[in-house]
């Protein structure tokens, strides 16, 4: 991507969102794209995918593989669409059709759009649901969306996503809304099926830390523009919005400090230490 500028072009005023942001990701690479909320990190994937709304005038460049998305022709769009990006929001429940089943979910595209057997396909389906990590695969496919946890559900959106062999993942947030165990979960089940298969990823999110710990580099957002990016910038950032940014989170030792002291009574004491001699 480079020097994109968006700008929302009313009767009244025009608003400049995106300010000539420039990135490139390499095949097998993951990029952290961390900012505030309204620095512009979900106007940037939507011009990835050309879904800004109508209204947005954009100019600068995004290429995929050397091809000019902005100039895609509609049956080219659409193809990259399908095949060569998946996308995984925060919440999986608004990109699901809550009258179908999972099963529907995860074989509609590869029946519909790429001819494959409707058994194979639910072969495929079974074999990925297993690879994310949903016990019971099989027995999965006939459930609905709201018979599913928002985790579950969420790895459900990862093993979509893999279905269509995508060369690039847009994730927008994809732990936002789970709870804290599932988002470790997923992050992890993700970075691992991201690695195994050799996936570019752009992970969108506003925690450096996490972004840190499972992108090969960071790209920091503010304002429409991205002030700093590299695989340094969590371990020595230079720009003030990223001191910022990394100082508004508590350090592990902060964190450990507010964490309830338990007081082991020597009743409880004996019992910890028999149990690790034991
Ligand atoms: N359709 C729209 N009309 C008007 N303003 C918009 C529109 N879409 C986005 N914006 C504005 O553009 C800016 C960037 O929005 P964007 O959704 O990309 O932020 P973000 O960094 O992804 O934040 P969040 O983490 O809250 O999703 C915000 O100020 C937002 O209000």
């Amino acid at each position: 991507m480079r020097d994109l500028r968006a700008s929302l072009v009313t009767k009244y005023r025009r608003l400049d969102l995106l300010n000539g942001v420039s990135f490139t990701l390499d095949r097998g690479e993951a990029l952290g794209l961390v900012g505030e909320s309204g620095s512009g990190k979900s106007l940037t994937t939507r011009a990835i995918t050309r879904m800004l709304a109508r209204g947005f005038r954009t100019t600068g460049e995004v290429r995929f593989d050397g091809d000019s998305v902005l100039d895609m022709k509609r049956e080219r769009l659409r193809q990259y669409r399908a095949r060569d990006v998946g996308m995984i929001f925060q919440d999986p429940r608004a990109h699901v059709n809550p009258v179908h089943t999972v099963g529907d979910f995860l074989t509609e595209a590869l029946v519909r759009d790429r001819g494959v057997p409707l058994d194979e396909a639910r072969r495929r389906a079974v074999q990925l649901l297993d690879e994310v990590g949903v016990r019971h695969a099989e027995r999965r496919l006939a459930q609905y969306p709201h018979e599913l946890s928002g985790g579950l559900l969420q790895r459900v959106m990862i093993a979509s996503v893999l279905l269509a062999e995508p060369q690039l993942i847009l994730a927008d947030e994809p732990t936002t809304a789970l709870d804290v165990t599932a988002q470790s979960d997923v992050m992890a089940i993700l970075d691992e099926q991201r690695r195994a298969r050799g996936l570019s990823l752009l992970f969108i999110t506003h925690d450096l830390e996490l972004a840190n710990a499972c992108c090969d580099r960071l790209a920091v957002m503010y304002a429409g523009e991205i002030v700093e990016q590299g695989a340094e910038v969590y371990a020595s950032p230079q720009h003030p919005y990223t001191i910022e940014l990394l100082g508004a989170r508590p350090s592990i030792e902060q964190r450990l400090d507010r964490l309830p002291v338990l007081e082991y009574t020597p009743e409880i004491h004996e019992a910890l230490k028999a149990r690790a001699d034991a």
